[in-house]
């Protein structure tokens, strides 16, 4: 997605300010809750890229892909760099993203490990259910290629073994559909937990009518 030259600009933009932040002890926010390292890239002038970053790339093909969780109507984002390494943090626990859509691009530098692993796309109420065999993903970062995917697709990012990986994250987000989700109560059918709920349940309905039916037949016939 991005080119080399340009993942390189973006790495020596970041330590610039990384640097400044260093040298003037200025306390800045944290990409996470998660991540101890890295920076918002908001913070710091790129704000407005990012926007029409998400609004010419990110919404054309969220639209198509992802439009059952708010992929046609993302309006925020949150963008940040994330930083591995041995003295960074080393790997990322299993969580969902505080996003509708993610963007995930690997920006370098060199490093072995770090791979990410998805478990299922779930909802609120089933985001600690099991995963299902069908839904073990694992991806591996190559620097300049990127990952989309929903923001409730359960992932984490296995430890960087050595070197420094840097990845840009853009959490896309739709106003429109958190304010729908409030007034949604039962079965989401982008939860993969919800949809075998309500498969189990079809199941059932239809095995209980066939005994219904085979049972009148039967008294029918005697
Ligand atoms: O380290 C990565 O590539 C994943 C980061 C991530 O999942 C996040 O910041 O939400
Ligand atoms: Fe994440």
């Amino acid at each position: 997605m991005l080119q080399p030259d340009f993942c390189e600009l973006l790495v020596t933009e970041v330590e610039n300010f990384q640097g400044w932040v260093n040298e003037t002890n200025f306390r800045i926010m944290r990409p996470n809750t998660m991540n101890r390292y890295g920076c918002v890239l908001d913070d710091f002038g790129l704000e407005t890229m990012l926007d029409k970053l998400m609004e010419d790339f990110i919404c054309p093909i969220s639209k198509v892909f992802f439009p059952e969780v708010g992929g046609s109507t993302l309006d925020t984002h949150h963008g940040f760099v994330v930083e591995y390494g041995i003295d960074r943090d080393v790997e990322l626990g299993f969580h969902v993203d505080d996003s509708e859509v993610t963007l995930n691009v690997c920006l370098g530098k060199q490093f072995s490990g770090g791979d990410l692993f998805f478990r299922g796309v779930r909802c609120d109420k089933h985001v600690n259910s099991e995963t299902q065999s069908e839904e073990i993903f694992d991806y591996p970062h190559v620097p300049g290629h990127a990952i989309l995917h929903r923001g409730r697709h359960r992932h984490g990012a296995r430890a960087t073994t050595s070197g420094r990986r840097v990845n840009l994250l853009l959490w896309c987000r739709s106003s429109v559909f958190r304010e729908l989700k409030k007034y949604q109560k039962d079965f989401s059918n982008w939860c993969g937990e919800c949809k075998r709920e309500k498969k189990e349940r079809q199941r059932q309905s239809i095995a209980a009518t066939k005994l219904e039916i085979l049972k009148r037949d039967g008294q029918t016939a005697s």
